[in-house]
């Protein structure tokens, strides 16, 4: 799919997403100044984001395919729009597979037939958002705290397309982290302790402004273990809490979260999904690489949004020359 873009849209620096404006520790020349990372949008233009993306994947989208749901506000407005257009009879025989709870409800809500996932033998087409996407395509997800069954939908569809204003495109995942890992920015408000062989830190990063952690979901039993262990990996690993409740966010399989910072953000994807999927105690991690097919990149220019391929967003920003693209 190729999108053309009007001339007016093409993006100079202060365009660019704000995650390319924060320094990258590790490499400072893949680092935007800072000074231009006040790109704030309104709700109003970040719906008109969502929506621009969600009408691009749903278009995808013909009678008689299973189509897999994603998690996430995009992928809501998506399986909102499918079922708009299955309600008008524009698509018909469609079915669908949630990988999570509040998928299932909101795709029941809309008139989405839904089946069970152990009822079907592929995914025709599943769109799905993601916290950030690098140049390759690999993802971070785990935000809304969904990424394990997500992970297993994702993989199993034909066509895995995400979705993803351009704040979200990064040229390493996990690289804006905004302090030194000797903890001097630490806040006493909701203080995390815990000993990790024989070294104690006590912090909260989950305030900082743009960090960005992996979501690592953890058997309740195990959390002690794996948090030494994603110690050992280079993380600094952090319980995550749980909003208008007391305690930790238990997921929907019944598993605690931990967010996990990298101080040089996530050098090899892969590698660090596999190494940390290989701690006892750990279910899945939210690195995702090698499932998206596609990416969908949407840009904001004033009042439109223009949406393409990740491919082609990269051709406009440029790969810096030591960038770890294949594109
Ligand atoms: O990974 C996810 C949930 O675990 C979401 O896909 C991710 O957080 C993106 O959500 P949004 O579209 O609301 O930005």
């Amino acid at each position: 799919m190729q999108a053309t873009i009007p001339p007016k849209t093409l993006i100079s620096p202060t365009k660019l997403g704000r995650r390319f404006h924060f320094r990258n520790r590790k490499n400072p020349s893949l680092s935007i100044s800072a000074a231009l990372s006040k790109n704030v949008t309104t709700p109003e233009a970040q719906d008109a984001i969502k929506r621009a993306l969600a009408k691009k994947a749903v278009g995808l989208v013909k009678s008689g395919m299973v189509v897999g749901l994603g998690t996430g506000s995009t992928a809501s407005i998506a399986i909102q729009q499918l079922g708009t257009l299955i309600t008008q009879g524009k698509l018909k025989n469609v079915v669908a597979v949630g990988a999570n709870y509040q998928s299932r409800v909101l795709a029941r809500q809309y008139g989405v037939k839904t089946v069970d996932f152990n009822d079907i033998n592929n995914i025709d087409i599943v769109f799905d958002g993601a916290d950030e996407v690098d140049f390759n395509k690999n993802l971070l997800k785990g935000g809304g705290a969904a990424h394990t069954m997500q992970k297993v939908v994702d993989s199993m569809a034909k066509e895995c397309v995400i979705l993803a204003d351009e704040s979200k495109v990064v040229f390493q995942l996990g690289s804006t982290f905004p302090v030194p890992p000797d903890f001097k920015q630490l806040s006493s408000r909701m203080l995390v302790f815990w000993d990790t062989g024989g070294k104690k830190y006590n912090h909260n990063i989950a305030h900082l402004v743009d960090v960005l952690s992996l979501a690592v979901e953890v058997i309740p039993p195990a959390i002690s273990p794996v948090l030494r262990r994603l110690v050992t990996l280079g993380g600094i690993p952090e319980i995550r809490s749980a909003l208008r409740k007391d305690g930790p966010v238990i997921t929907d399989l019944g598993n605690m979260v931990v967010d996990v910072s990298f101080p040089n953000g996530i050098e090899n994807p892969a590698d660090l999904e596999k190494s940390i999927n290989l701690i006892p105690g750990v279910v899945d991690n939210g690195i995702v690489s090698g499932i998206a097919t596609s990416v969908l990149v949407a840009i904001q220019d004033g009042d439109s949004v223009t949406v393409m391929n990740l491919e082609e967003y990269v051709k406009i920003v440029g790969v810096p020359s030591n960038a770890n693209s294949t594109i």
